[in-house]
């Protein structure tokens, strides 16, 4: 599972490193050694620009400056500061470097092929603010590649979020694992292509640090995927309940579809009689029931999966089938509709939830029940999680599915296409269908998100939200194959 650790985790794990007897003199030669390889790895020498801050992450600065060098590059050095007034191990490698030290201004851009940022990484801790924030308007603007050590300077490690000003790196090369902010926009297009690179923190050290923040990944979820039995049938893959609108009846349409492509037994969309012959011609393997029947059906706990939401309309009458769906401690997907009806009185929907439910807003839903949590996309998200004792997937590019216990997972699927109209529904499908065959609530949502990137990813420009159902099919097949033969994805 690829770990993505806080920045105070990060300092913790560093600590403890150089507690168990590793230097942190070694750690920052390791750590420049790195980024080194990685720049000699993608370039020929040539006139490069180290910028360096008056913390380690310029301590990093001054051990490139100096293995570049011994390489024959052409090597510029400037600080913010002066060395004397540098600590601790940056003070170490800054009086390793025998060329000139200058002041940290852009004339230092003139003429660089290639400018590594070393200002500030883990330690920012303000908004960047003047002559600094002038440099590094400056750095965006010069033609010379930039990479960028630990965090673009400016960029928040923990939140992705810029401080006044942010560098826009070419590519980053951070340490150990990477943070949240290498995943959260707009952290993770200012960081360009992220390598993270070993220093000699061991796994040991950060697996003690418990760290509960992942990359979406199959590893996170594959062993709770709910393969059929060779002796199974149709009634052990669950039964979806969805309820359907009178309007808006697409959005249900393409969730019933990604439900049943993620593998749920039987699906029944519950409709008022006007809408009912619509949902019944729509796909032939689809079931249909009269909407006056919800809490019938209800009784019965074989229809063990309810999706509520979608085109649902906002009111009443969705308010009573949530509560009652909650209450009766089925599986649940809230969406759309579902979770708006609620803005008003979060608490009581709050307060219902029982069984494994998952609440899939995107940003505007999410304001709207969850008003008064502030902050980045991560946090919010784990936040709402806890509030509402609910899985909580927080949608957009870089979407978050967050526990009630802590647990969270970024997506990191580059899919922008999937910015369409019903692609949300199609996800609220996917989670349901594989909640109704038994998968856990975090492992469904996440699974769910996967495969919705991974879709769209596989299918790029021109996708609308029909083609996202129908590339599930391929993707389960490679994951079938993953856990069959041992394929790599
Ligand atoms: N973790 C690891 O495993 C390893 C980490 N390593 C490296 O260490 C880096 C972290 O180093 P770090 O803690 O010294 O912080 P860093 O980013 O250099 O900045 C702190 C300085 O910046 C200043 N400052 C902050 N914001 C500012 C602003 N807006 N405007 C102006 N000033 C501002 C701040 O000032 P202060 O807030 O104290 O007034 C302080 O002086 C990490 O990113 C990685 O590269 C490796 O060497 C080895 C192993
Ligand atoms: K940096």
């Amino acid at each position: 599972m690829q770990e993505i650790l806080t920045v105070a985790q990060m300092y913790e794990a560093d600590r403890r490193t150089i507690e168990s007897g590793v230097r942190g003199e070694i750690l920052m030669e390791n750590a420049g050694q790195a980024v080194s390889d990685e720049i000699v790895k993608r370039f020929s020498p040539r006139a490069v620009s180290v910028l360096c801050g008056p913390g380690n992450n310029g301590g990093d600065g001054f051990v490139i400056a100096r293995l570049l060098r011994d390489q024959g590059w052409n090597v510029r050095v400037g600080l913010l500061g002066d060395v004397e007034k540098l600590a601790g191990d940056a003070r170490i490698h800054a009086e390793k470097w025998s060329g000139i030290v200058e002041r940290l201004s852009p004339a230092m851009l003139v003429g660089a092929d290639l400018v590594v940022d070393c200002i500030f990484g883990a330690g920012l801790s303000r908004d960047i603010e003047g002559d600094l924030a002038v440099l590094v308007t400056a750095i965006n603007e010069c033609p010379a590649a930039v990479v960028a050590v630990d965090m673009p300077s400016g960029t928040d490690g923990t939140t992705g979020q810029i401080r006044g000003v942010a560098v826009d790196a070419d590519f980053t090369v951070s340490f150990c694992r990477p943070k949240p902010g290498h995943y959260l926009l707009p952290g993770k297009d200012l960081c360009g292509q992220c390598i993270i690179r070993d220093i000699g923190i061991s796994a040991d050290i950060v697996g003690s640090l418990a760290p509960d923040i992942f990359i979406n990944t199959p590893e996170i979820w594959e062993s709770y995927i709910p393969w059929p039995a060779n002796s199974g049938h149709k009634y052990q893959r669950g039964h979806v309940l969805a309820v359907g609108g009178t309007h808006a009846t697409g959005a249900v349409r393409l969730a019933a579809r990604a439900a049943r492509r993620a593998g749920a037994g039987l699906l029944t969309v519950l409709a008022e009689p006007a809408a009912l012959s619509l949902y019944a011609q729509d796909a032939p393997g689809v079931m249909v029931a009269p909407m006056a029947k919800f809490e019938e059906l209800m009784q019965d706990p074989r229809h063990n999966a309810v999706l509520i939401g979608p085109g649902a309309g906002v009111g009443d009458e969705t308010r009573k089938r949530v509560i009652h769906a909650l209450h009766a401690a089925r599986a649940c997907v809230l969406d759309a509709d579902a979770l708006t009806s609620f803005a008003d009185d979060p608490s009581t929907l709050f307060f219902a939830v029982q069984g494994a439910t998952v609440m899939t807003p995107h940003e505007g839903e999410f304001a709207r029940l969850f008003d008064n949590l502030a902050g980045d996309k991560l946090s919010r998200a784990r936040a709402a999680a806890k509030r509402s004792g609910s899985v909580v997937i927080l949608k957009g590019t870089d979407s978050i599915v967050a526990a009630p216990d802590g647990r969270a997972v970024i997506n990191d699927v580059f899919a922008p296409w999937l910015a369409t109209a019903g692609s949300g529904d199609v996800l609220a499908g996917l989670v349901t269908g594989l909640l109704a065959q038994g998968m856990p609530a975090f492992e469904a949502a996440a699974m769910a998100v996967w495969l919705h990137a991974q879709a769209g990813q596989a299918f790029g420009p021109g996708l609308i939200a029909e083609d996202i159902p129908d590339a599930l099919p391929g993707l389960l097949a490679r994951l079938w194959q993953r856990k069959a033969h041992g394929v790599v994805m």
